[in-house]
Parts: C-alpha cells; structure tokens; sequence
C-alpha cells in the first residue's frame, strides 16, 4: 500500500549557543564552529504510516514528542532527512500556528487562509467554528487573554474545519473540560470512518489505546517502537507504572541519566561530523576567500 507519511532518517538538532555572536558563527560553519554543542532532540528517525492510520505517540516528557509533532506539523522543518506528506496536514496543539496578539476572529481567518481555503469558504465555516469552540463573545478578545482551554478549543475548532488529509493532535484534549474532551473524541472518531490519518501525541497509553490502531514510543530522542498499538501502548504503560513507582529523587535521577547519555550521543555525532581536521576550515577558509574576492571587486582590482 501507499504510504501517507514517510519519515526517512530525520533528525532535530537544536543550536545550543545563547549568543547572537555565537548563533552566527555556528550558522556560518554550517555548524563546524559553535560554543555549546548542538543537541539532538530527535535522532534518526524512520517510519511510514498508511492512509487512515491512527497513530499514538507517547514517551516521558522532555522526549520529543512534540518536536515530531511540530515536523509533522510543518511548523518547523528536519535539520537532516526527509518528511513527505501526501495531502495536506493540520496540527492541533495548544498555541500552534495562533496569533496571541490578535483575537480569535483574525486568528480563524488568519490560519484558514494558511490552509488554502477561499474568503468564501471562511464565511461559509465560521459559524460552525464558533459554535465548535464554544467561545462565544471572547472570539472578539485577543487569544493572548485566553485560557489554555480556550485556546486549545479554538486550535481545535479551526484545524477540523480546513479539512485536512493528515490531522495532528497534540495534547489538545489534555486540557479544557470532559464535556470538550469528549466532543473532541467524537469528531476524532467521525474522521477516522472518513479515513484520515491521524498523530495523537499523548502522555496517557490508555487513551492512546482506546484510539489508536498504531503507536509509537519516543525515548529521550529516540523511537524504540512503532506497530501495532496494543502490545506498543501495554509495553508503555508498564514503564509509566514502574516509573511512577519510583521516588521523587530517583525520577529525577533517571531522567538525568538519560538526557546525559541524549547529550553524549549528541556530542558524539557531531564530533564524527564536523571535526575531520582539514574539512572543518573548508567553509570558514571559504567565506574568508569569498570575502577577499568581492573586496577585490570593490576595488576594481578585477
Ligand atoms: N527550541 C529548543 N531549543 C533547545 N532545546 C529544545 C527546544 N525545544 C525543545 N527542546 C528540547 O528538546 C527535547 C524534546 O522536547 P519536546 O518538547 O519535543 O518533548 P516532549 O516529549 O514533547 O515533552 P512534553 O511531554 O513535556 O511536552 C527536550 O530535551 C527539550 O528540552
């Protein structure tokens, strides 16, 4: 079968440097030069998903989940590999893609317009967006005085209204009221008949298990599984169950240990990369020489 999604060995490597100087020498070596290493928050990570998959992402916190749902999403784009999308994708994320200085009206039109549809086709949705998102008069209000609730019903009402091929829910349903949560669920449910593939990044196996036919589990970077969602979300719950058996302290212990190790293995694939001893002053030797040249052409030298 066709696949809807391909994820083909992706990365995210976040720019650790704090300043501006910093930031632009390690823009400009194309990452060879840098102060504080980079940080792999998503680390070589490869999966297809099949129209009308439902899959479940789950892993602690700090793991990645919603850096893969911000690619999934393409509010951000992969520092290395290949995400291809066949449709078009809609994100649903607390905050995602919304204007906080501008009020839920501007926001619809706003993130409607992104999705491609018409001023027509706005007008003709409105209604039901508002009415979805239960927000009444505070569709006039800035977002930025919004709830997260709020906010995560308007993210919501708009994304199911731009009807998208590929809808990603991240964490919408983990705030806000029941009754919404399950109005939410409904409309997931209705989505799934019509065949759409769905992401629904939870921190909670058994909701992920209620409505996922797959599943994946992100580990400090890493995906250690993808499949069928049962054994995947079982496998997942028994880790959550042992982990919260653990103290406080050892919690805390555990997730050191394991964004060192992220940290290391960080460190070590950017040192395989960029410090090869010659090729490493190839791009700063470059800039250098280019520079040189259009000095040169200033000054009419050529
Ligand atoms: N802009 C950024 N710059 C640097 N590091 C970042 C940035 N955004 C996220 N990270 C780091 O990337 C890793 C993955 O973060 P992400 O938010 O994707 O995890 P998550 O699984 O969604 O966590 P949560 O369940 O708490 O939302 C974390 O270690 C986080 O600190």
């Amino acid at each position: 079968m066709t696949y809807k999604v391909k994820v083909e060995n992706v990365s995210k490597i976040y720019d650790m440097n704090r300043s501006r100087k910093d930031k632009l020498l390690s823009l400009f070596t194309f990452g060879h030069f840098y102060k504080e290493k980079p940080f792999y928050a998503l680390r070589d990570i490869s999966f297809e998903v099949e129209p009308g998959d439902s899959v479940g992402i789950v892993g602690l916190n700090g793991s990645g989940k919603s850096t893969l749902s911000d690619l999934l999403g393409e509010a951000t784009v992969p520092s290395e590999g290949k995400i291809t999308i066949n449709g078009t994708s809609s994100m649903i994320a607390i905050n995602a893609g919304l204007d906080q200085e501008l009020t839920g009206v501007e926001n619809i039109k706003k993130k409607c317009l992104m999705h491609g549809l018409s001023e027509k086709q706005i007008d003709e949705r409105y209604n039901d967006i508002l009415e979805f998102s239960e927000l009444d008069d505070f569709i006039n209000q800035p977002i930025k005085s919004y709830s997260s609730g709020m906010k995560s019903r308007l993210g919501f009402a708009i994304a199911i209204h731009t009807d998208p091929d590929v809808l990603i829910i991240d964490e919408a349903l983990s705030v806000g009221d029941e009754t919404f949560s399950n109005k939410c669920i409904e409309k997931i449910k209705q989505f799934q008949k019509e065949g759409k593939t769905i992401f629904f990044v939870s921190h909670s196996a058994k909701q992920v298990g209620r409505m996922c036919n797959k599943a994946m589990w992100i580990h400090y970077g890493e995906l250690i599984d993808y499949g069928k969602c049962v054994p995947i979300a079982n496998e997942y719950a028994r880790f959550i169950t042992k982990f919260q058996k653990m103290s406080k302290q050892d919690q805390l212990d555990y997730k050191k240990e394991m964004l060192t190790k992220q940290q290391e293995k960080s460190d070590e694939i950017s040192t395989k990369k960029y410090h090869r001893p010659l090729l490493r002053y190839i791009p700063i030797v470059s800039l250098f020489g280019l520079f040189v040249y259009s000095v040169l052409l200033q000054l009419n030298i050529f």
